[in-house]
């Protein structure tokens, strides 16, 4: 069952195409990213999605109906952002009730939902302070406990985590997720930290240039990256792409055969390999790459290198056990036939891709 259908969305600002041709299908219950570069789109889509702008071309479903037109509040979507503008005189269990005061709401409803969303964000104890007598975190859980308090059909959060610390990032991030899995409510959550979509979504959409590139589980799109901007873009530290010959239907890294690509027909491919699938322990006849040690950080567990290669630079994700390669060392490096990635040169698409 689907929530919210997006069916050929598309977004001009005067004659910049801003969205094109989005469709998507937000499920009923499921945590939804929203990732890509600056600029490409994002909150746009969510603003969309939220009725505070309209869209150029195109429509947007609830269970069915068409809710293009619908001002925001007769959506029942709550907007949770990055800048969450608590009011500074009012008490944090006023600041969570304002909503329902303005929309004038049944008064004897209020003690019942404040308890049920102070206790699910360990909000009782604060409920007598003012925003300024509140942390960083204190303060993003009561601008979710005012979300929430509405009940509503779906949250739209744009980058709820953005002006937190490394350390409070964490904390609300679990937050989020333990609430999500507590409420089951719909959610499209924006950010442009792939590592913050792999680890919240239950399925990733991948916006570059305003257009959808793909969407699909974290799993699906670490294996199967539709094309080279989401292999590129999803996984840390990213693919390593090379540009290689294509000659007798065959991909051919430094003279060895990747794979036969009967359809294709141009005279260079490109090939991907990510770090954590290259390996300095050869065990069965994969390809090998004769490499030199340019660079090496070392990230506690495990070292990042950079290598030189005959065929360009590579960078190759080692654990942080026994000897490491110095600088300007040389190793042979190898990996599985099974874990390469092809792409054509003019369309970026995947040649490999699994149908
Ligand atoms: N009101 C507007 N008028 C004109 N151009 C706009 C307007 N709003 C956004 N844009 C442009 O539309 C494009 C997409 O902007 P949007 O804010 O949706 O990107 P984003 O993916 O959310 O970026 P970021 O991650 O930096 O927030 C940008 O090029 C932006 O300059």
């Amino acid at each position: 069952m689907s929530a919210i259908s997006i069916r050929g969305l598309g977004k001009k600002f005067g004659s910049a195409d801003v969205l094109r041709d989005i469709n998507l299908e937000i499920r009923e219950g499921e945590f939804l990213v929203l990732v890509g570069p600056s600029g490409c789109g994002k909150s746009t889509l969510l603003r969309l999605l939220a009725g505070l702008d309209r869209a150029t071309s195109g429509q947007i479903l609830q269970n069915g109906a068409d809710i293009s037109a619908h001002a925001p509040r007769e959506r029942n979507f709550s907007l949770i952002f990055q800048n969450y503008a608590l009011f500074p005189h009012l008490t944090v269990r006023n600041n969570i009730l304002f909503g329902m005061k303005m929309r004038g709401e049944p008064k004897a409803e209020f003690p019942q939902r404040l308890k049920k969303v102070a206790d699910l964000l360990q909000l009782q104890p604060l409920l007598d302070r003012k925003p300024a007598q509140l942390s960083g975190g204190q303060r993003q859980r009561v601008a979710m406990a005012r979300a929430i308090v509405r009940e509503p059909a779906l949250f739209l959060m744009d980058e709820p985590l953005s002006n937190l610390d490394a350390k409070l990032r964490g904390e609300v991030r679990d937050g989020i997720m333990a609430l999500h899995n507590t409420l089951k409510t719909s959610t499209v959550y924006v950010t442009h930290d792939q590592i913050e979509a792999m680890t919240m979504a239950d399925r990733i959409a991948v916006l570059d240039g305003g257009r959808l590139q793909q969407i699909g589980t974290p799993e699906a799109l670490y294996r199967q990256p539709a094309n080279m901007f989401v292999a590129g873009f999803i996984g840390t530290p990213a693919m390593n792409i090379l540009r290689i010959p294509f000659y007798d239907q065959q991909a051919w890294l430094v003279g060895q055969p990747i794979a036969r690509l009967p359809d294709y027909h141009e005279a260079e491919v490109f090939f991907g390999i990510r770090p954590e699938h290259l390996t300095e322990f050869p065990g069965g006849d994969g390809p090998r790459l004769q490499c030199r040690v340019l660079r090496r950080e070392l990230h506690g567990a495990e070292y990042l290198i950079t290598l030189d290669t005959p065929a360009g630079q590579v960078q190759y994700r080692r654990e942080n056990r026994g000897a490491v390669g110095d600088v300007g060392q040389r190793l042979t490096l190898s990996f599985s036939s099974r874990d390469s990635y092809l792409f054509s040169v003019s369309s970026q698409l995947n040649l490999l891709q699994e149908q």
